[in-house]
């Protein structure tokens, strides 16, 4: 029985690939405020009468082509993380999705059942950058089911750690390998989000995507800005790397909607980077730690097939952090700090 605990947060997927479970998912998920931020009934019509009847057929078909034997990967990988870093910590490690199961009550419940001494349970959102819809919500939401059922205990947040000298090292070695064969380019991809949450994120009001060159210019806009912040894990892991820079790009994947998304999008790049010369591309996908629909679908299958589509001849998608040895060693190392 134990005082202190560990709880890694994740995003969460269906509990199937069926449609009626997609759709459960995807419009508990972009019911979400902080994913969709509309009003309520502009949100509820959008979400309810558009967004889910029309993706949520095509979102099942997407998990299908990736779905594992034991389920979801990114479920399954969250599950082996736990295990792993249960391995190296004597506190109680346990996972809660943030849509889907298990839940932040269900996590929360098992804890105190097994632990009824519980005094502390620290939250480790598995994203390495701030997003409003991402690492905002998840934290925001432990922290409402903890204040609406009254746990005894306190919680503590990990801040977000996409400049940490351990997790820039964890995934530098994790792409190491793949650079040293012969490549034109390596593409960070990350998980794009609506220009319209940076601008809601920035605590100045005046900075972000305001100021030339914005998140390159210091501000205490930085703390909150997922652009800035994805920015700084691919320059410090290219350094690490010592990658020459003309061989490194960022780009946004993901786009959902019309309104404009953090640019250059993924899909744009692959298409055009063939004709750039590039033909063997490596691409990595730092806004996930566990590989998910949006690595194994939409960059490994989708992305692939645009990029040999438009002439280009090797595409290799380096897997996530997933169980790298190095990434437990600074999760634990994140914690403990
Ligand atoms: C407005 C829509 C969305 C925003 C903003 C958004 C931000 C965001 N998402 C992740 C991480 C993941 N997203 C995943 C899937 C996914 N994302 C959206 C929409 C937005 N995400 C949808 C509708 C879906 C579902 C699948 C689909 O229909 O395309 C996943 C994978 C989940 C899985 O089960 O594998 C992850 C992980 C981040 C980090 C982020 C902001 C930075
Ligand atoms: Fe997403
Ligand atoms: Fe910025």
């Amino acid at each position: 029985m134990a005082k202190k605990a560990i709880v890694l947060m994740n995003l969460g997927s269906p509990d199937s690939t069926s449609v009626k479970d997609v759709k459960k998912y995807l419009t508990e998920f972009l019911m979400d405020e902080r994913v969709i931020d509309k009003p309520w009934l502009a949100r509820t019509l959008l979400v309810r009468g558009i967004i889910v009847p029309f993706r949520a057929p095509k979102s099942a078909k997407a998990y299908e082509s990736i779905w594992w034997k034991e389920g979801s990967p990114l479920i399954v990988l969250t599950k082996q993380l736990q295990e792993a870093v249960q391995k190296e910590m004597e506190e109680p490690v346990e996972i809660a999705m943030r849509y889907g199961n298990p839940s932040p009550k269900y996590c929360y419940d098992k804890l105190v059942r097994e632990n009824p001494d519980l005094e502390e349970v620290v939250l480790f959102p598995l994203y390495p950058h701030y997003a409003m819809s991402s690492y905002e919500t998840a934290v925001e939401y432990m922290k409402e089911i903890h204040e609406k059922y009254k746990y005894n205990f306190r919680i503590s947040v990990t801040p977000p750690y996409y400049r940490d000298a351990e997790y820039i090292y964890s995934l530098a070695e994790s792409i190491r390998p793949f650079t040293e064969k012969s490549f034109d380019k390596l593409l960070f991809s990350y998980h794009g989000v609506p220009e319209r949450h940076i601008l809601k994120g920035d605590i100045t009001g005046q900075h972000c995507l305001k100021v030339n060159d914005c998140c390159h210019v210091t501000s205490a806009a930085h703390d909150q800005c997922y652009r800035h912040q994805t920015f700084i894990t691919t320059e410090l892991v290219t350094e690490k790397l010592q990658l020459p820079k003309e061989k490194v790009e960022q780009s946004f994947q993901s786009r959902l909607g019309r309104d404009p998304w953090l640019t250059p999008y993924t899909a744009k790049r692959l298409e055009e980077l063939p004709a750039e010369g590039v033909k063997k591309l490596l691409v990595v996908c730092p806004a996930f730690v566990s590989d998910c629909l949006e690595t194994l679908e939409e960059i490994a299958e989708e992305g692939k097939h645009i990029f040999l589509h438009a002439g280009g001849e090797e595409f290799t998608m380096i897997p996530c952090l997933n169980v790298h040895p190095l990434w437990i060693r600074s999760i634990v190392k994140l914690i403990g700090d």
